[in-house]
């Protein structure tokens, strides 16, 4: 498989799937000699990236994440456009639980020329998952795909991650419970852009509607991320593919009115500066652990500050101290 970055530029902005499915590859690779690859690609692909709505989709399990996404990814490819489905899922490998693992998940969305489905990348940390799926997001972009789901299936930290890297964030709820929020930590609350209550349909539509009252009595208790977006609370049923549109409807509204004020390029502005300073840690930390004088002290600074005969701050800066002495006389 050829992996010449300039190649796998020209196939993806030609819009070949190979093409990205294989530039996507490259980036996931752990290889040192591919991570440079990988860079290359990304800088070449950087100025045709961007020209997308970027969406992060959460949810508890069995609120219908990937039949909601199904019919959204369906509806919205209708419309005439193009659209990546990427997941965060750090807890699976990719043979597991994530996309396309599971067969039976997203079956028609997946078949559908017009939509591109990646699962989330096996063997990683969460920052791992989360810088692979930022890049493949910018790909996926530069071979023209203009809506880009990223789905979360963990519960908990992937949350963050995800809606630090989308434009607009929805929440997944179902009826049921009727107590409000609770179940649903606050913090994840507080990410939402929009609340979605799935399966308003059937026997459930009548607690879906009283639903998503609750949830909007509870949403005035939090102080808005923005002042000038109010969280919308929806119902639909991906089931029967009902009030999908409103949903995408909202999508617009909400790109629309944070335009205006100057908040949605903000926000990937911030994004974007925060990714950089998240790769700088990630850089250093993994220059440091791999310098030899670094890892020929290691092992009797971490046993002095296990017993207790160094305090761990002194241990750290004799640490850097040794890293930045070996660096500066490599330049010299
Ligand atoms: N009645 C009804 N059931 C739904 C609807 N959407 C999904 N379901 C059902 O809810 C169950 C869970 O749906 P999934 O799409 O697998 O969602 P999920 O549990 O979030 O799981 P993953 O997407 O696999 O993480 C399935 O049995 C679906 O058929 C809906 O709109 N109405």
């Amino acid at each position: 498989m050829s992996l010449d970055p300039l190649h796998l530029a020209e196939g993806v902005l030609a819009g070949q799937r190979r093409a990205l499915a294989r530039a996507i590859t490259l980036i996931e690779s752990t290889r040192p000699d591919h991570r440079e690859a990988a860079e290359a690609l990304l800088h070449r692909l950087l100025p045709h990236a961007g020209r997308s709505v970027r969406i992060g989709i959460t949810g508890v399990p069995g609120a219908g994440k990937s039949t909601f996404i199904e019919a959204f990814g369906l509806h919205v490819v209708d419309k005439g456009h193009r659209l990546a489905v990427l997941a965060v899922d750090p807890s699976s490998p990719r043979t597991g639980g994530s996309i396309l693992g599971d067969k039976t998940r997203m079956e028609e969305l997946s078949r559908d020329e017009r939509a591109f489905i990646r699962p989330s990348p096996s063997g990683c940390t969460l920052g791992g998952v989360a810088r692979r799926t930022r890049e493949a997001m910018l790909v996926c972009e530069a071979a023209g795909y203009d809506v880009i789901v990223v789905e979360t299936v963990g519960v908990g930290q992937s949350e963050t991650a995800v809606a630090d890297m989308v434009d607009m964030f929805l929440l997944l709820l179902v009826p049921g419970g009727g107590d409000e929020l609770q179940g649903i930590k606050k913090g994840i609350v507080e990410l939402a852009d929009a609340i979605i209550v799935n399966k308003a349909d059937g026997d459930l539509a009548q607690a879906a509607a009283r639903a998503a009252r609750d949830y909007k009595n509870a949403l005035h208790l939090l102080t808005p991320a923005n002042a000038a977006w109010t969280v919308p609370v929806l119902t639909c049923s991906a089931l029967e593919h009902a009030g999908i549109e409103q949903v995408w409807q909202s999508v617009g509204t909400y790109r629309d009115t944070m335009g205006k004020v100057g908040a949605f390029s903000e926000r990937r502005s911030a994004q974007a500066r925060a990714w950089m300073w998240n790769e700088v840690a990630e850089t250093l930390m993994q220059t440091l652990k791999d310098d030899p004088k670094v890892a020929q002290l290691l092992p009797a600074l971490e046993r002095d500050v296990a017993t207790g005969n160094t305090a761990p701050g002194r241990a750290a800066r004799q640490l850097v101290a040794t890293f930045r002495h070996h660096l500066e006389s490599a330049l010299a």
